[in-house]
């Protein structure tokens, strides 16, 4: 849990404490309250979630609905948080632990208690430079889904792109897909990746290519590129631009710091669990996946043996969500 994250990192900050932040994303009809820090605060002029710092003895819950109370008046229920992310960021003069929680059923309307000007905006309207330099991946984690579907077996493109097809049916508007196809040459990689953008936008689903690097500039209308270890190993750089998605699947704790150098948006960490393609092989385990999720600074999916059901324990240990084949292809 982030909670116990928290306590983590602090226990083991010898330079310097950390700050236990509550924040919270306080969601109403699909806009998120946005508060702008006043200007003599760390941080000052920028946007924020709104929250405060954890008082000795509160829990984060406790501390959020306290902190949402005083600063906007709005008034939250304890049992109803549900856990975003927990991200650490040291700026220099300040180390903080923003411990991020959403909350859908907020009562009152908002007002800026302390003077600050408050307002709801949609998550794709946020900007990174809007915000102070930690709140990059909450952003990045209110605008990405809860799953992320992954194609399977694709042994022909043809094949693949019926496949394809069948399986959008279920898909909701707004998640988004990735294309991993790699049994294909590139010529047919690109061939199918072309039908399958057009087959998406009419779904209302977004087109993740993956595999090379190059793919995006190849395929017109993806809407990001995923890239395997083995590619993710060799790139300097973050390949494509910010307004496209980048993500990389990741095993360990070197590969995640390797993504989160390239700027990635995502990650995929697995396998959590045992999965049926390789069956005696235990996967990563529960407690593997919080310890790893809690250190990174970027979104993070499990992937191995998961499907929807166990989004509730993914999130609790500070996961994204799912990622897989099975549960829809
Ligand atoms: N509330 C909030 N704080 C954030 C965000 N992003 C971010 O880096 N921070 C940092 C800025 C501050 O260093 C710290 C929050 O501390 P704060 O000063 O707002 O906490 P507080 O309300 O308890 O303040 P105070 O008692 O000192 O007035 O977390 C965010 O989105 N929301």
């Amino acid at each position: 849990m982030p909670n116990t994250a928290a306590e983590a990192i602090v226990a083991t900050s010898q330079t310097q404490k950390t700050v236990h932040v509550a924040v919270g994303v306080i969601v109403r009809n699909g806009r998120v309250l946005i508060a702008r820090r006043p200007d003599s605060a760390h941080q000052g002029g920028l946007l924020e979630f709104p929250g405060g710092k954890v008082e000795s003895g509160e829990s984060v819950q406790q501390a959020l609905c306290r902190e949402i109370a005083e600063e906007t008046g709005l008034v939250l229920s304890e049992d109803a948080l549900e856990p975003v992310i927990g991200i650490r960021h040291d700026y220099g003069d300040k180390c903080v632990f923003l411990d991020v929680w959403l909350s859908r059923s907020a009562r009152g309307e908002p007002e800026g208690k302390e003077g600050q000007p408050v307002g709801w905006f949609e998550p794709d309207a946020l900007r990174d430079e809007d915000f102070p330099a930690a709140n990059r991946p909450i952003i990045r984690a209110l605008q990405l889904p809860r799953q992320l579907a992954i194609t399977g077996d694709i042994p022909d493109a043809i094949k693949g792109l019926e496949r394809l097809e069948r399986a959008l049916v279920g898909r909701s508007e707004g998640s988004l897909v990735v294309l991993r196809a790699p049994h294909l040459d590139q010529p047919q990689y690109r061939w199918l990746a072309t039908e399958a953008v057009r087959l998406c936008r009419d779904a209302g689903v977004g087109l993740i290519v993956h595999g090379a690097e190059t793919l995006c500039e190849e395929v017109d209308g993806a809407r990001g590129l995923q890239v395997p270890w083995r590619v993710a190993s060799q790139l300097t750089e973050r390949p494509v631009g910010a307004d496209l998605w980048f993500g990389v699947s990741c095993h360990t704790s070197e590969q995640l710091r390797h993504a989160e150098r390239l700027g990635a948006d995502y990650v995929l960490l697995g396998n959590v669990l045992e999965t049926l393609s390789h069956p005696g092989q235990p996967g990563m385990g529960w407690e593997r996946f919080r310890a790893l999720a809690a250190d990174a600074k970027v979104p993070v999916y499990a992937i191995g043996g998961l499907g929807p059901e166990q989004e509730p324990e993914v999130t609790a240990r500070g996961g994204q969500g799912v990622a897989g084949i099975r549960f829809w292809w």
